[in-house]
């Protein structure tokens, strides 16, 4: 039988309509991305609302009110509501959605009109109910449908309101169609009274940039990055934006997007932290890494015009003891004034930096006189030669000076620092407080220090070095009671060269450690054989590289330094040069009382030759002290006073005296009568080999 009903007919024939009504949403533009799978789920809800609309009884006064689109809403979103709203979701135009609902209604009215059920009684007044119920269907769809869009356009507004970043949309000519809270309160107007206006209009922004990416974006449909800067107040923010085009239903840019951030601050601090890699912290000139860079420049730019340039190092003198005696934050405000005066010596184009510590670098570029430079060295010295008032007081240094000249003193940057250093080294080693330029002998010189410490690393393990051994006799009997291990080496040129000659050069090759341990171990197995002076052991003294006194004590190696010491079966003396004991490098105070514990004595050796102090010597334990050679043989009577001076007040401080370079009677008559403990030097004897030295002693023995 034919169904009597439109509800009926669409529930028998739902295949057909789907079918049909799927194939006719196939070329909706909006609808061309769903599956059919999508697009039958869809029409089936619909169709369900449609079938239970129609078989729910009602009133005339309902049908009344349905066909004015006046029918009350129903407390649960309908079937079609929901189907609207997720189409809006989808991406389907309002458009769409009603061409969707008539192709609907046509569907159904043909296939209804071809079939039997026309003819039956009930037709004309399931046809109303059916128009009714599709209306009905269509306006709760876009019921759901608008409500969610006005929901989404409520959402977007807070979303963006709150945004402190500015949003924006801006018509083709870059003009505001839309601004949100952020970008009114940047101009202090209501977002409504921005719309038709430039941003360059309301306030003192740049507009030229933003308006050919607005041109662009349009004619390309890309999006565009870019800075926009706005004056505000005193000041000046800066905004990246970013601009993407809004593009109508025909694929036409009609509007373009926008959203800009401030990163005035990121800007600034971007600008601090390429500072801060350029430029020394404390005395704000170019630092190591800008310098080399300045120079590289320099290099090329002297090359093409065909002018010199010159390489100023410059080191303070002394700059240590301004630390150690009136603090580091006094070394800081010397460092900036020196900086400062250095400065001011050159002209702007020249360049002044600071390597680090207490070194400074100058550029001084084309130079067409050398005795400009000559002059602007001697200014320099000058001014740093000036008392400098630091912290309330006076405080006096001085500065030395090694100067390279490019290109005739090197080819490249590093080589000319390395000349200028050079030179600079001469100047220390000379006196300090004056400048020298880098020359030929020194280039020589250079040389061979970079020869010898090529041959020095191999030195040990060609078995080069040798240990021989001064005797160290007590004035009072001229007896041997101990000697000094001296460290020398047998060069493959046949010369005998001696420690001082090559430990600097030891220590900068990182050397020292290794040379020190094989020296102790050498004396401490010929001390082995010696025989004894009476109940007293001869004793054996090494000297101990500064070096060897710096890292932590609490080092394995070190451990195992002081336990060798001692268990040595012989006494042992570390000899330790007079800088040290003004050392305040972390860990050798410890070091030395470590020492001192394991019953080592220490002795300070060319003590007179420096700067120590009484105090220093008082700070940490020591067993004795070695006059400087130059005091020994000083023959005036002020240098007499002194010795007698030093052996009385170490006497006082429990230390025995060792007098070091005893080369005449009347030396040793001098030190006698100052009650000098023990002596050393040619009028005994010089050095000698291990097995002669052995046989001297057993000779006295
Ligand atoms: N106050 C301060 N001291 C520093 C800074 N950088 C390095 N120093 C110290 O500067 C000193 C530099 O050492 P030296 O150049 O050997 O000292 P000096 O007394 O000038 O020695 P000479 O150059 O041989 O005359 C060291 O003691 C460092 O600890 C700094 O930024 N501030």
């Amino acid at each position: 039988m034919e169904p009597s009903s439109l509800a009926e007919f669409i529930r028998n024939h739902t295949a057909a309509i789907v079918d049909e009504w799927v194939a006719f949403a196939r070329e909706l533009a909006s609808a061309q991305s769903f599956t059919d799978e999508v697009l039958r789920d869809h029409i089936l809800g619909i169709l369900a609302a449609i079938e239970a609309d129609l078989l729910q009884p009602q009133t005339g006064e309902q049908q009344a009110l349905k066909a004015r689109g006046r029918a009350p809403r129903a407390r649960q979103a309908s079937e079609a509501e929901q189907h609207g709203s997720a189409r809006l979701l989808e991406g389907v135009t309002v458009h769409d959605a009603m061409a969707e609902f008539r192709a609907l209604r046509a569907s159904i009215l043909r296939l209804w009109t071809e079939s039997a059920a026309t003819r039956s009684g009930a037709a004309f007044s399931d046809l109303v109910r059916f128009n009714e119920a599709i209306d009905q269907a269509l306006s709760e769809s876009l019921v759901g449908f608008s409500e969610d869009k006005e929901r989404s356009t409520r959402l977007f507004e807070t979303l963006l309101s709150s945004s402190p970043d500015l949003s924006f949309i801006l018509d083709r000519e870059a003009r505001l169609i839309y601004a949100n809270a952020a970008v009114a309160s940047l101009y202090g107007m209501a977002p409504s009274a921005l719309r038709g206006k430039r941003f360059g209009e309301c306030a003192g922004a740049d507009q030229a940039a933003l308006n050919d990416d607005v041109r662009q974006a349009v004619l390309d449909k890309g999006t565009r990055r870019g800075e926009l800067t706005i004056a505000r107040a005193a000041q000046r923010v800066t905004y990246e934006y970013l601009l993407v085009p809004v593009l109508d239903t025909h694929g036409e840019v009609e509007a373009v997007a926008g959203t800009a951030r401030d990163v005035t601050e990121r800007i600034a601090s971007e600008a601090e932290s390429k500072r801060r890699a350029h430029f020394d912290q404390l005395t704000r000139l170019p630092n190591r890494s800008l310098f080399f860079d300045r120079l590289e420049q320099e290099i090329k730019r002297s090359a093409r015009i065909g002018l010199p340039f010159a390489l100023l190092f410059i080191d303070l003198d002394g700059f240590k003891d301004v630390n150690d005696l009136h603090g580091h934050d006094a070394g800081d405000a010397l460092l900036c004034e020196a900086a400062a005066r250095i400065g001011a010596c050159i002209r702007d184009s020249d360049t002044v930096a600071r390597l680090g510590g207490d070194e400074f670098t100058v550029l001084i570029t084309e130079v067409r006189h050398m005795q400009h430079v000559d002059i602007l060295a001697g200014h320099i010295l000058d001014e740093l030669r000036r008392p400098f008032a630091i912290a309330g007081k006076e405080v006096a240094i001085s500065g030395s000076i090694g100067i390279a000249v490019f290109p005739q003193d090197a080819a490249n940057a590093a080589e000319l620092i390395r000349r200028a250093d050079q030179a600079m080294y001469q100047v220390k080693n000379g006196g300090r407080g004056h400048f020298a330029f880098f020359t030929a002998a020194m280039r020589e010189s250079a040389q061979a220090r970079m020869a010898m410490l090529g041959e020095l690393r191999t030195a040990l393990a060609r078995h080069q070095l040798r240990v021989y051994f001064q005797p160290i006799v007590a004035l009072a009997d001229n007896a041997i009671v101990g000697a000094e291990a001296q460290l020398r080496w047998q060069h493959p040129s046949g010369r005998l060269i001696a420690a001082a000659d090559f430990v600097d050069l030891a220590e900068e090759a990182g050397l020292a450690g290794e040379i020190d341990e094989w020296v102790l171990n050498e004396a401490l197995a010929a001390a082995r054989g010696w025989p004894q002076r009476g109940a007293a052991p001869i004793f054996v003294s090494v000297n101990k590289s500064a070096s060897g006194l710096a890292g932590k004590p609490a080092d394995g190696h070190w451990q195992a330094v002081i336990e060798r010491l001692a268990a040595a079966a012989v006494p042992v003396t570390l000899e330790l040069r007079e800088a040290v004991l003004l050392s305040d490098a972390p860990g050798a105070r410890r070091k030395l009382e470590q020492l001192a514990r394991a019953g080592v004595r220490v002795c300070v050796d060319d003590f007179g030759a420096g700067c120590a102090s009484v105090t220093g010597l008082t700070r940490i334990a020591l067993d004795s002290l070695k006059l400087d050679p130059a005091l020994v043989r000083g023959a005036d009577g002020a240098k007499a006073a002194m010795v007698r001076a030093i052996i009385a007040m170490a006497h006082a401080l429990g230390l025995r005296v060792i007098a070091a370079g005893v080369e005449t009677h009347e030396q040793k008559a001098v030190l006698a009568a100052a009650g000098c403990d023990y002596a050393q030097g040619r009028l005994f004897s010089g050095a000698l080999d291990g097995a002669r030295f052995a046989g001297m002693l057993h000779a006295a023995h």
